[in-house]
């Protein structure tokens, strides 16, 4: 159950960087975690054990946006452009007319198992393609981003680990579903609106995510809110040099409703935004859920996409649907 907190809370991550950590203070740090996911859900990291600056993180997301429409295009998903073989990987275009008014390049795994190892049921989304990218004139920034999302899923196991324990299980009870992982590093853009539409409120509607945990980079822009206990929608400026990390849905679940899957929204000043969001997710064949009710992560993964607005083509895209806190997730991992 979410509490009606009023700000989101702020965990330091110091101890992992100690070469020597006190396991008392990696220990305090653990209730602490377990603390705020069971209450609030989400929380901002400092001193994150990750190399990268905000600078050199939004300098790569805006790179990659400033590559021409026409070259972005060729690396768009399948729905977006019915020649292209990527049907899970890559771009997706601003869907013009929407609440979703936001461009998005999406970055799996760079060895991912090979689509032919892939088993029932049948989609025609291939949850273990490979990346696609675009060409290295364009975009300099492959190699740091590959960096970027090792550096994420290893912060993100780290968390997952201490949450066992937190938890109860034993230390590999999440982390071993990681295996052959197919978590999403995502490098969004929401253009700024001009002249600002009054109609234009959200820029990203109300979703929990639906993976293990997300790790997000967001500018200064602010537009982030959280919805709390008492159905306030709770502002979550950006802190400098602090990941956001919040919970999913699947999380939620595993815990055994003890953490909660927190609702969440980007609401739109009119301004530009760069976020980076970086989905945690097991592996396609990684029994998941509840316990005695568990699926293969490919069943769950594919049952959620459908309220995806990023799996909505744009040509047949109808209009935006009725979002409203506390119904199903409409969007995103
Ligand atoms: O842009 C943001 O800050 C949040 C994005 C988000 O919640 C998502 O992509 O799931
Ligand atoms: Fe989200």
């Amino acid at each position: 159950m979410t509490t009606n907190f009023t700000a989101l809370p702020i965990v330091d991550l110091a101890p992992l960087s100690s070469p020597n950590p006190d396991p008392k203070d990696v220990q305090a740090l653990a209730d602490q975690l377990h603390e705020v996911f069971k209450t609030v859900g989400f929380a901002y990291l400092i001193n994150a054990p990750i190399s990268f600056s905000h600078q050199d993180v939004f300098g790569t997301a805006k790179e990659f946006f400033s590559i021409p429409h026409k070259e972005k295009m060729k690396l768009a998903k399948r729905t977006f452009r019915g020649e292209n073989v990527n049907t899970y990987r890559g771009f997706f275009p601003a869907q013009t007319g929407s609440d979703n008014l936001k461009e998005g390049f999406e970055v799996g795994p760079s060895s991912p198992r090979t689509p032919s190892q892939q088993s029932a049921p049948a989609s025609p989304f291939i949850l273990t393609e490979g990346n696609v990218w675009p060409s290295k004139a364009t975009f300099t920034k492959q190699a740091l981003t590959e960096q970027l999302y090792t550096e994420l899923q290893s912060l993100s196991t780290t968390l997952l680990a201490m949450l066992a324990t937190s938890l109860g299980k034993d230390l590999d009870c999440f982390t071993s579903l990681l295996t052959e992982s197919i978590s999403t590093l995502r490098y969004l853009h929401y253009p700024a609106i001009t002249p600002p539409a009054p109609h234009q409120e959200l820029n990203c509607t109300p979703h929990t995510d639906s993976g293990l945990l997300t790790l997000l980079h967001q500018d200064s822009t602010g537009g982030l809110e959280v919805l709390n206990a008492a159905g306030e929608w709770i502002p979550a400026p950006y802190v400098p040099n602090s990941i956001v990390v919040n919970i999913g849905d699947l999380m939620a679940q595993m815990s055994g409703g003890r953490y909660v899957a927190t609702y969440h929204r980007v609401k739109s000043s009119g301004a530009e935004r760069y976020s980076v969001p970086f989905f945690c997710e097991p592996g396609v064949d990684a029994m998941v859920g509840e316990e005695g009710n568990q699926v293969p992560y490919r069943q769950f993964v594919l049952g959620k996409m459908g309220t995806w607005v990023e799996f909505q083509g744009v040509e047949d895209h109808e209009p935006p649907l009725a979002h409203a806190p506390g119904h199903t997730a409409v969007e995103a991992y």
